[in-house]
């Protein structure tokens, strides 16, 4: 079966003033329809310029390299007009700040009627009818499509989003922080719609978020980034509960556990700062945050590395950590210790989907 989604060595690299910064260096992620996949990590790790790259929503200038295949078509090797049919219909994001992102002068029932009339999969008597259906499907009554943003609170004004990124029946949504930003109980119910959408339609859905305990909750597998890099993944209880990498560990432990009031009362926090991505050191990027670091880790840049014999593509688990796996992990085999593990090549030039293509940031 084809995945609906594969991410296969992705590198993204922003230039400008200050010099390049590679955000995201070789990053594979696989989705299949009906499944949602959790990415985590703290501020900066570059969970966002994945999201943007998946549509190609980066800034002009920004680099990037891999392949994306959507359904098996690579998106950086779309042409223009492909890839605008591909946003909306094939894949949708629901951004963090559904203010800024609705225009606030318009009815939202207009707003959500806009990717329809655009891609124009419903006859225009008959859109009134879908939006109705649109917003009654996220919850809301469809007499509300008259309403300007501002008369919405922060959870119905997310709706909207979902509404919207749902309109042209994509195969992916891609949710970026998309409840961040909603109180607790507000929050858990978006994610109860999200997860009923995806249930219900088996499209699949790539959920982005810094809380571990979010991504638990939802997801059927989880991939956390540190410094542009997945350090872990796999099957989300085992990623967040068990966590085999010292990062992993460290981010679940900063974050209360839904249904565990005991961790409510310690969440510990994670001590010094990310590394900037323009200086990251040598060896493992995690290495000056590590509680466990080895002299080895100074120059061993491990790769993911299998936590277990794999019984089956879905639960297969990897770490990049030269104290995972089977055997003690990658630091015994002979291409990290010759320092040929390393992630791969740096970003080069510019690659599909780069550079003079890019002049829309935003739909
Ligand atoms: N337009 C840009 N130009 C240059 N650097 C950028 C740009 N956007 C992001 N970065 C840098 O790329 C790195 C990854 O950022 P990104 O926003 O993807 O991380 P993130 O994990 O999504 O963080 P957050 O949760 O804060 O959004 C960071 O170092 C960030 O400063």
């Amino acid at each position: 079966m084809t995945s609906l989604l594969d991410v296969r060595d992705l590198h993204v690299t922003y230039s400008g003033g200050g010099g390049d910064v590679p955000a995201v260096r070789g990053v594979h992620l696989s989705l299949d329809p009906g499944d949602t996949l959790g990415v985590a990590g703290e501020s900066g790790s570059g969970k966002s310029t994945v999201a943007l790259a998946l549509l190609r929503l980066l800034p002009a200038g920004t680099r990037i390299t891999g392949e994306i295949l959507l359904e098996g078509e690579d998106v950086l090797r779309m042409r223009w007009g492909r890839l605008r049919a591909v946003r909306w219909a094939g894949a949708s994001v629901v951004f963090q700040g559904a203010m800024h992102s609705l225009n606030p002068v318009q009815r939202i029932g207009e707003q959500i009627a806009e990717p329809l009339l655009v891609h124009a999969l419903v006859k225009p008597d008959r859109v009134g009818a879908r939006v109705a259906d649109l917003l009654e499907q996220v919850g809301l009554p469809a007499s509300r499509r008259r309403d300007y943003p501002h008369q919405l609170s922060g959870g119905q004004r997310q709706r909207v989003m979902i509404a919207m990124a749902l309109a042209c029946e994509p195969r992916l949504i891609i949710a970026d922080e998309a409840t961040t930003a909603l109180d607790v109980m507000i929050q858990a119910q978006i994610l109860a719609l999200l997860e009923r959408l995806v249930d219900e339609s088996g499209i699949g859905m790539l959920m982005i978020s810094h809380d571990l305990s979010v991504l638990a909750a939802t997801c059927d597998r989880v991939a956390v980034m540190y410094a542009g890099r997945i350090v872990e993944q796999g099957p989300a209880g085992e990623v967040v509960h068990e966590p085999a990498h010292p990062y992993a560990s460290a981010l679940s432990a900063a974050f209360p556990r839904i249904g565990d009031p005991a961790s409510r009362l310690a969440p510990r926090g994670l001590p010094g700062d990310p590394p900037d991505p323009a200086q990251a050191p040598s060896g493992c990027v995690f290495r000056p945050r590590c509680a466990v670091a080895e002299t080895v880790c100074a120059t061993v840049d491990p790769p993911l590395w299998p936590v277990r014999p794999d019984r089956d593509g879905r639960s297969a688990r990897h770490a990049a950590c030269v104290h995972v796996g089977p055997g003690g992990g990658p630091e015994r085999t002979d291409s990290a210790r010759d320092g040929s593990a390393r992630s791969g090549p740096d970003p080069g030039g510019p690659g599909p989907g780069s550079a003079e293509e890019e002049e829309e940031t935003s739909r």
